[in-house]
């Protein structure tokens, strides 16, 4: 194993280990079975500190700083008129087939995954929740506490608790980081009303930015995409702000939640769509073929069909700007570069397969790529990614990964709900907003820095991937440069330059959506998710030390009235981190269950040993994926990176050197040739 080994977790039995160590406490459990043996960096923090700061006293001042710092464009760029231009979709909920096909590959939108509650996992359906809701005036996500106290607005939390403060991960890249929006990408995308028109006036006339009442924020604008804008109920919601919640479907238990747009699945979705669709906008229909733009004898995403739309900031309409399964593909440089990298491994595929099968047509060949595009995905997330996120031993006691010794895995359980949870997407997931840097390098084989581009002059604008040798060199960057440290500070390019502008000095706050995003979603407050995890209630502010230090401690008095009132997504970005993990103790618990779901949930799960009804894979098969790295799918799909070191999510280092691509294990595909296979594939498919 490559990782230092993780010093949390003891063998637990099964996945009920689900004792919390703490402070020499056992306390029971309910939900999740972390076991966290290595405390002693919290045993410091075990007694009471009296506070040194006074809210009432410091307040009102940092309220009047914050008004006078917040940059003023609300509107992102866009005018009003174009907003409502863009306004053209309603949200749908999922319906349940009316009977599920035996198929042997996934569904776009992943219904049928589940054969007893065919909507499970699929996309425009709810999220998951580990706890019910909790809005502050049962109506809507206005900004006010369980107990009636306001609550502190998200733009002062940001400029309080998460300046930036610039500290390298002294093990991890920025392909780390990467690669974890990818993952986030495919799990999630909430469906949201356009928040720029919803505040009105008494007669119903939009109000414009600079005559938005207190607690009536559009800081959630749309990244560019008429899917972000789902409503068409305007200037219906004089007195509060429309919010998710106004958009939502029935969910599992009955009630009705918010909503995301993709697949729930880790299924790569954001390389074929989340609905039939999308899906046919995307495919050649040609030997298995997705489509392509060809420029400089390279392949691209092909060009989006709103230029304006996709790439408000792009120079002109026929400025590189990509469609993809998932709206957000051109959002930043190196995410495009990871959505082009699945996008040539499909169509790399397909090649192979067509050759080995050329009396497959393009169904075949198409789903089979897809099919082995995904598992590789899924072996690169769980296997390579995952471990440094929730660690190697919490991974292997809590059934994420298995020490399998060439076997299938049977682990699927058809009461598992795989749905992402509310609490995963909209908090512990954006914690890891905090590893992102705001300047990227650009470097050449030899790993000199020839420049660096900034992260906010290149938001929405793919272009920058495209021109002289900036693919190579900026693959380079993400795989050497260090991520910042998973911690409470964030790069100012995100939280005053997010999507800033042509010429504009400032743009929006991505940790001030976060909090507001949490807010929205009603989630349950720190202090709640606290005792989910096993951890003490907080009674008073001090009880928080045992999880988060003592100076932040302080600053949470400075913000809130009272410790029910801290927001799930606040208090667990202070947490200290747990050792051999990127996260804090309630984080970790959230994290975990999220992907023990994502893969028990998940009926086609790579790792399943159903060969027989032609869903899974042959051993053999199986066994082939299982060599795959991120290190092997650049090696293929960049254009000529040469060396690079096997395991990319880490930082180059002797253990971890610079090896040619010649040298870095791949998947034979001689095992996808028909006669290996014993029947057609193509007899199975619906
Ligand atoms: C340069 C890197 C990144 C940028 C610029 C970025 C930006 C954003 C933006 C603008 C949003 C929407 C905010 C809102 O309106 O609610 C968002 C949401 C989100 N981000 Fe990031 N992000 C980045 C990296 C990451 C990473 C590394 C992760 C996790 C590992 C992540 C996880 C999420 C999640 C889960 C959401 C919610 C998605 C949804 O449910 O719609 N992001 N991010
Ligand atoms: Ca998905």
């Amino acid at each position: 194993m490559f990782y230092s080994e993780v010093e949390i977790g003891q063998k637990a039995k099964g996945r009920v280990g689900i004792m919390f160590t703490f402070l020499g406490a056992i306390k029971p459990h309910s939900i999740r079975r972390i076991k966290i043996v290595n405390m002693q960096s919290y045993f410091y923090l075990g007694f009471i500190v009296i506070l040194l700061f006074s809210a009432s006293n410091s307040h009102p001042e940092f309220i009047n700083f914050i008004t006078e710092a917040e940059p003023t464009n609300f509107l992102d760029g866009f005018s009003i008129q174009e907003l409502e231009e863009q306004q053209n979709t309603d949200v749908q909920c999922a319906q349940s087939p009316e009977f599920c096909p035996a198929a042997i590959y996934r569904s776009y939108d992943g219904s049928c995954n589940n054969l007893k509650n065919p909507t499970w996992g699929a996309s425009q359906t709810p999220y998951g929740r580990l706890l019910p809701p909790k809005y502050g005036d049962g109506i809507s996500s206005a900004a006010l506490a369980k107990s009636g106290n306001e609550l502190p607005w998200p733009r002062s939390i940001s400029l309080l608790l998460y300046p930036e403060v610039k500290i390298e991960d002294p093990k991890f890249t920025l392909a780390a980081m990467q690669f974890g929006q990818i993952i986030a990408h495919d799990m999630s995308l909430i469906a949201e009303p356009n928040t720029a028109t919803q505040c009105c006036t008494q007669d119903g006339q939009p109000l414009q930015a600079n005559q938005l009442p207190a607690g009536c924020f559009p800081i959630l604008l749309p990244e560019g995409d008429p899917q972000r804008q789902v409503t068409n109920t305007k200037c219906l919601n004089f007195g509060r702000t429309l919010t998710t919640r106004d958009l939502n479907c029935p969910s599992a238990s009955g009630a009705t939640d918010q909503v995301t747009i993709i697949t729930h699945f880790l299924d790569l979705s954001n390389v074929y769509g989340s609905n039939a669709q999308v899906n046919q906008m995307l495919r050649e229909f040609n030997r298995g073929r997705l489509r392509v733009a060809q420029r400089n004898h390279r392949e691209w995403p092909p060009q989006a069909n709103n230029v304006s739309q996709s790439c408000p900031f792009a120079r002109s309409t026929t400025e590189a700007c990509y469609m993809a399964g998932d709206v957000r593909v051109n959002q930043n440089p190196q995410l495009a570069v990871l959505q082009i990298i699945f996008l040539r491994e499909h169509n790399r595929l397909a090649q192979i397969l067509s050759e080995l099968n050329p009396h497959w047509d393009d169904e075949t060949i198409f789903q089979e790529a897809r099919k082995i595009n995904i598992a590789m995905y899924q072996h690169i997330t769980y296997y390579e990614w995952l471990p440094i996120f929730i660690g190697v031993t919490n991974s292997y006691n809590n059934k994420i990964i298995f020490e399998s010794k060439g076997g299938f895995v049977n682990d699927y359980n058809p009461k598992v709900n795989p749905a992402t949870l509310n609490e995963h997407a909209t908090s512990t997931s954006r914690f890891y907003h905090s590893l992102i840097v705001g300047f990227l390098d650009l470097l050449s084989k030899q790993r000199q820095v020839l420049g660096n581009i900034r992260l906010s002059d290149w938001f929405n604008r793919p272009t920058v991937v495209e021109s002289g040798d900036n693919f190579d060199q900026l693959t380079r960057g993400m795989i050497t440069q260090p991520e910042s440290k998973a911690n409470q500070f964030v790069d100012k390019e995100v939280t005053q330059h997010l999507f800033r502008p042509p010429g504009q000095p400032f743009g929006r706050d991505l940790k001030a959506a976060d909090v507001a995003r949490n807010r929205d979603h009603g989630l349950s407050s720190y202090n709640d998710y606290r005792v989910l995890c096993g951890l003490p209630k907080a009674h008073s502010f001090d009880d928080f030390l045992d999880t988060i230090p003592k100076e932040n401690v302080e600053k949470l008095t400075l913000l809130y009235e009272d410790p029910d009132d801290v927001d799930l997504t606040v208090g667990s970005s202070l947490e200290k981190i747990v050792p051999g993990t990127l996260a804090g103790p309630v984080n970790l618990c959230i994290f975990t269950e999220q992907f023990y779901r994502s893969r028990a949930g998940d009926r086609y799960f790579y790792e399943n040993g159903s060969p027989n009804t032609g869903a899974g894979f042959t051993l053999d098969q199986l066994n082939e994926i299982r060599k795959v790295t991120m290190a092997r799918l650049l090696c293929d799909n960049g254009h000529n990176l040469a060396k690079l070191q096997p395991f990319i999510f880490l930082r180059i280092s002797f253990s971890n050197q610079l090896t040619s691509c010649d040298n870095i294990p791949s998947v034979n595909l001689l095992h996808w040739k028909e006669e290996k296979l014993g029947t057609s594939n193509a007899d199975h498919f619906f």
